[in-house]
Order: C-alpha cells, then structure tokens, then sequence
C-alpha cells in the first residue's frame, strides 16, 4: 500500500459512477451514467417524472444493486458493498418518506440515530454520564434543525416541516461525509423550504466545507440558490450538467420540462 497523500487533489473526487446501468425487466431506468461529483459542493440532481433521480439515489445507496456498471467513492470501488457498510464509509442517506420513529420523541429519534453510529458504546447500563453526553449531543443536532424546543414532542404529531427536519438531524446523527436527500423539500410550505435551504446550505459548510450534499429536488428555485453543479437526467442520461446559469441557458433542457409540465 502507498501513502496517504499529503495534499487534497485539485480535482477531489467523492463520489463517481462509471457506466452505471439499471434495468428492470428489460426497461432501461438508468443507462450507462458517469456521474461525478467534488468533495465540499452541493451537487442537485434534476429531471423530469422518470428520469432515473431516485433510481440513481437507490444505485449509490446501495438499496439497488446495478444491472452493470462501478460506483466510486473516494476512489474505492463500492459496487459490491452492502448498505450497512456504505453508511459506515460515511454516505448518509435521508429518504423522502419519513424514516422516523412516530411514537418517540424528537429527542429519542436523534438518539437512536447516535447510538446506530456507535454500536456498542452506548448500552442502558453504561454510567448515567455517558447518556447524558449522548443526551447533549442530540440536543445540539435538534438545535442545528431547529428543533430544540420540539426536543420532547413525539415526531409523529411534529408539522410536515418539522418531521423533514428531524430526519435531516438524524441523518447527521450518523456524521455522513457525504449527505443523499431525497427531495428535501417535497410537500412543504414556503417558510419550511426557506428555512430547510438555509439549513441545507449550513450542513454543507460544517466540517470546513468539506461535507457534501446530493440532492434530488424538484424546486427549481431552492435548486438555483443552493446548488454549485446540476446535473440534469432524462430517460436514464445525462441530458445537461453546469451551473444553473448554463442548465437554464440549456435548450435541451427546456424542452426535456416543457414537455413534462415541470419548472
Ligand atoms: N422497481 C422498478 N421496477 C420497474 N420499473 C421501475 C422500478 N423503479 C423505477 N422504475 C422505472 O424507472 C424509471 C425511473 O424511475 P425513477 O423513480 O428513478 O425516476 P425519478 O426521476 O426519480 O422520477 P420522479 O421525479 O417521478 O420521482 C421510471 O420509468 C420508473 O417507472
């Protein structure tokens, strides 16, 4: 084995599909994709109904296995790794429908999700200051969300909004270098996306910057303020891919959402 390099490469890579394929009974759902994506940016995938968004989401996830194909992730190839060993290589995963647990509170919710990440350390006969240090630490992920006043409410009768947040502080319970969410902001009001964009924009920058976002999202708008690179799907491939200026500037891409209905 070699050294680890010294200096961070210009071009550094965290995740990256080559000739990534998925076919489900002879329908193609995503066809060859080299996708890339650089440490520290916020990377949305777009594209209209069918695209291949959530299917790429479930390919890099781990949820679906690729008809043919390889998955990177900081050059290693993951293609065969299982979805536990994926979030342990610190790529987390927030889903659309809540995969939160309606009958605990927020704070039981955050907690689960620690102790997932270290199995192990936190058992109910450790000493009471170990749980009140996991204790700590879930209330600062809920006040990172927003959440801190909600800290004792059961997640299932929190708003629409609040539930969203609370699965973002769960899916950072688990401290992902690279952070999967799937349509963040679906079925929310305007000041719920106002306010899970800007936490969205601050998940980003912790860790120096070096946290990474992919996102499929279909609010244009939030996509435009958040997003240092698009890549747009159609039909399984890469129609276009930029900043919003050259996607929206994209005459591809207009016609790929006139034609849907979409933005
Ligand atoms: N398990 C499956 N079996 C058969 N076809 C599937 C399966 N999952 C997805 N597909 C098909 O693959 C295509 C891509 O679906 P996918 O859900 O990835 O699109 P999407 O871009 O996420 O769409 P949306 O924006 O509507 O969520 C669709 O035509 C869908 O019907």
């Amino acid at each position: 084995m070699t050294d680890a390099p010294t200096v961070v490469p210009i071009t550094d890579v965290v995740l990256e599909t080559r000739g990534l394929t998925k076919s489900f009974r002879g329908f193609t759902a995503v066809r060859d994709l080299d996708f890339t994506v650089r440490r520290g940016t916020i990377h949305a995938l777009i594209g209209p109904n069918g695209a291949g968004k959530t299917t790429v989401f479930n390919l890099l996830t781990k949820f679906l296995a690729p008809t043919s194909g390889h998955i990177l992730h900081d050059g290693v190839d993951i293609t065969a790794a299982s979805p536990a060993a994926i979030a342990r290589r610190g790529i987390g995963r927030s889903f659309q429908i809540s995969a939160t647990f309606p009958h605990l509170t927020a704070l039981e919710n955050v907690r689960v999700a620690l102790q997932r990440r270290t199995p192990g350390r936190f058992h109910f006969w450790r000493p009471e200051s170990t749980l009140a240090a996991l204790n700590d630490r879930a209330l600062a992920l809920l006040a990172e969300v927003g959440l801190e006043a909600r800290a004792q409410e059961p997640a299932g009768t929190l708003p629409y909004g609040a539930k969203k947040a609370l699965e973002i502080a769960t899916t950072l319970a688990l401290d992902p270098d690279v952070l999967l969410l799937d349509e963040p902001l679906a079925g929310m009001g305007r000041e719920d996306v106002a306010r899970t964009a800007a936490l969205i924009r601050r998940t980003a920058q912790k860790e120096n910057g070096r946290r990474t976002v992919v996102m499929v999202e279909h609010n244009l708008g939030v996509v435009a303020d958040l997003s240092d690179r698009i890549t747009v799907l159609q039909r399984g491939e890469i129609l276009a891919e930029g900043s919003y200026a050259d996607i929206a500037a994209d005459r591809a891409v207009r016609e790929a959402y006139m034609g849907t209905g979409h933005a």
